[in-house]
């Protein structure tokens, strides 16, 4: 049986920095952020569920969705934060799992799943065990604030609005700490790897 494992963190903790990783270890990935992106291009049951729920003022002029104006939205507004997810999420998990299947029927014998909202959406319980990419909030806010072109007060918002990646870690099998070099989060990933058995 394949072993599933979930890979989360909090935001700009160093997921998709880690989830590469898997790679060298021709372990498969399925990303949920990726998906979110598939589920959301125009044509998509999801794509007309957001018009409608947030209007026009979410679309660029192309018509594709306008994902720095509804993240302005949603990050600033809990109740339109839910109704976004409500929309967006049952889509994401379908997909997610489709694709883990694949993985599994095609024989690989560990499918990793990356998922930022593994704990908040409570779906721990579809991974074997889990994998918290941990780094501390200053380290956290100053890597987001570069990546994103973020204010400090954007960064904060965002990652107010999951739970605090300490706790995440608590819960976790593993925590990976990336404070340090990516170097050094590959030698910790691999030492967990070897801990379970997978290489
Ligand atoms: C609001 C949106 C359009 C902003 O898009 P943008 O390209 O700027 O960000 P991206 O999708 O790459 O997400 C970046 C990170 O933000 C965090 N994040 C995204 N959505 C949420 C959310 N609803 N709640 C808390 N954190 C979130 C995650 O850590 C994610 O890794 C987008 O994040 C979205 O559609 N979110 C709802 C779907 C979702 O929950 N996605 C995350 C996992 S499925
Ligand atoms: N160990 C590290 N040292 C220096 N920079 C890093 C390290 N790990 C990640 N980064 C940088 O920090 C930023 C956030 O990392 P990454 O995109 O992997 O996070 P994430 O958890 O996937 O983010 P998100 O939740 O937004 O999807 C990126 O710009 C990345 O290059």
């Amino acid at each position: 049986m394949a072993l599933i494992i979930g890979l989360t963190g909090s935001i700009a903790s160093g997921k998709s920095t880690v989830s590469l990783m898997f790679d060298d270890h021709n372990i498969p990935v399925v990303d949920a952020d990726k998906i979110s992106r598939e589920v959301v291009n125009p044509g998509e049951i999801a794509y007309d569920q957001i018009i409608e729920a947030f209007g026009k003022q979410v679309l660029r002029e192309d018509k594709t969705l306008n994902r720095e104006k509804l993240g302005e939205i949603i990050f600033a507004d809990e109740a339109k934060r839910k109704q976004l997810n409500d929309i967006v999420h049952p889509a994401v998990r379908e997909k997610m799992l489709m694709r883990k299947e694949g993985y599994v029927k095609a024989g690989a014998a560990c499918v990793v799943l990356d998922i930022p909202l593994l704990f908040e959406s409570k779906l721990a319980y579809l991974v074997d065990k889990t994998i918290v990419v941990y780094v501390d909030e200053h380290v956290q806010i100053e890597r987001l604030m570069k990546r994103n072109g973020y204010s400090e007060k954007e960064a904060k918002q965002r990652i107010a609005s999951q739970i605090p990646v300490k706790e995440k870690a608590a819960m976790a099998d593993a925590v990976i700490d990336n404070n340090g070099t990516k170097h050094a989060s590959y030698e910790q990933l691999e030492e967990i790897l070897r801990t379970w058995g997978i290489r």
